[in-house]
């Protein structure tokens, strides 16, 4: 499975304020490249942090891209997928409504009844690792239900997770005009962070992209 990581982040690093308010930062043709780059993934995925500050939907909004992913004989639209360990995505939550399929991804320690209600919406519930979802041992049951790529959108809790634990191949970031500040607003990897062996990045392509600039890189 190819696992591309792909975020917008201020010019000095943010993802969005300190108060974890959604802020807008890509604009109108770096949208547009998210959506395509979502019409290309089988899956696309968030932490539930994200889910919980931002209420995400990470459907497609071009129709033409909906239409031509059935012309492929695949959904509309990528199924979704949060990283939950405790089962804390609401259950109307939008990224749980029936546009397409969501796996969430918990713990062995969350809450019986949160799976339950969670099952009960229409979730399909992925158990890997014991306090915390563990990445390596979950994605492969993505890959038995053929997802080939993977696109994660964020936040920086899962980003760092992915990254220590090996499982990125590609990171786009989208850096906007603006100054956003705050030292607990969220980067891009934000976790325990690296103290050695800091993942090394190989920088293949920059693109002046609306008011800003798109990094891609491949991880060696
Ligand atoms: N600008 C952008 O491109 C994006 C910005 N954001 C912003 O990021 C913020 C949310 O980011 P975070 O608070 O960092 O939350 P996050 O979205 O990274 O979720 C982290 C949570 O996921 C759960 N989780 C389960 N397994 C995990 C694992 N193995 N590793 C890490 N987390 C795991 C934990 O409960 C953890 O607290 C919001 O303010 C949102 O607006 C989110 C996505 C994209
Ligand atoms: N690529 C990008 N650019 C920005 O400026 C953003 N604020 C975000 N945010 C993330 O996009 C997702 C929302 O998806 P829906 O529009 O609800 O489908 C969510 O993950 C945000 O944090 N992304």
């Amino acid at each position: 499975m190819r696992v591309v990581v792909n975020a917008a982040m201020s010019a000095d690093g943010k993802l969005s304020s300190k108060r974890r308010d959604q802020i807008t930062i890509s604009g109108p043709d770096d949208f547009d490249r998210v959506d395509a780059l979502r019409a290309g993934s089988d899956a696309v995925m968030v932490g539930v942090g994200t889910v919980l500050a931002d209420d995400p939907h990470l459907t497609l909004d071009d129709p033409e891209r909906q239409t031509a992913r059935r012309e492929r004989d695949e959904p509309a639209h990528p199924a979704r997928v949060v990283a939950d360990s405790r089962a804390r995505t609401p259950t109307d939550a939008r990224i749980l409504d029936d546009a397409a399929t969501t796996y969430v991804f918990v713990a062995e320690s969350a809450p019986a009844e949160r799976i339950e209600a969670l099952e009960a919406a229409g979730a399909r519930l992925v158990t890997a690792g014991e306090e915390r979802v563990d990445l390596a041992s979950a994605l492969p049951s993505l890959e038995r239900e053929g997802v080939e790529q993977l696109m994660v959108e964020g936040g920086g809790e899962l980003i760092f997770s992915l990254f220590e634990a090996g499982l990125a191949d590609e990171l786009r970031v989208f850096v906007g005009s603006k100054l956003v500040g705050g030292r607990d607003a969220p980067t891009l990897a934000d976790g325990e962070g690296f103290v050695a062996e800091f993942p090394e990045l190989e920088l293949d392509d920059v693109e002046r992209v609306d008011d800003g600039v798109l990094l891609r890189y491949a991880v060696v």
